[in-house]
């Protein structure tokens, strides 16, 4: 298959689309997005050092993603299962419970670097 810049530039366009459809909708990604906004903010205040802003910006990733795919997972089984089941519910929970992982260890790793500031 021939490499298509156009085609290219469309796919980053429908993933853009994706990602807007999320935001001010999604109540738990709105709030992922004003930790990440307090974040960066103190990263500048207290002058973190490049290696703590890349594992920041790590974190941020990992956790703004795992929310990303929690929602589309969320939206395919509203489409396949618009009716109670109890494995839908295992589902969602089960994704739910992956952006927890992500966000806890976020958190932990947070403490970790920005604890030594405070004190
Ligand atoms: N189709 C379903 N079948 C069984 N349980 C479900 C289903 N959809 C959601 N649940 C359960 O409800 C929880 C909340 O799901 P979700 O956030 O999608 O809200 P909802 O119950 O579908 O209602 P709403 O979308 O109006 O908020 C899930 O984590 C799951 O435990």
């Amino acid at each position: 298959m021939k490499y298509s810049l156009k085609k290219q530039i469309r796919s980053f366009g429908y993933a853009w689309k994706g990602i807007r459809q999320c935001v001010g909708k999604e109540q738990n990604l709105s709030f992922h997005l004003i930790t990440t906004a307090v974040v960066i903010a103190a990263g500048f205040f207290f002058g973190i050092t490049r290696t703590e802003w890349i594992v920041i910006i790590l974190c941020i990733g990992v956790v703004i993603a795992a929310e990303l795919f929690n929602t589309a997972i969320e939206k395919l089984v509203d489409l396949v299962s618009p009716e109670r089941h109890p494995i839908a519910g295992q589902v969602k929970d089960i994704a739910a419970g992956a952006v927890l992982v992500c966000a806890v260890a976020a958190a932990i790793i947070g403490i970790i670097i920005f604890l030594p500031y405070l004190s």
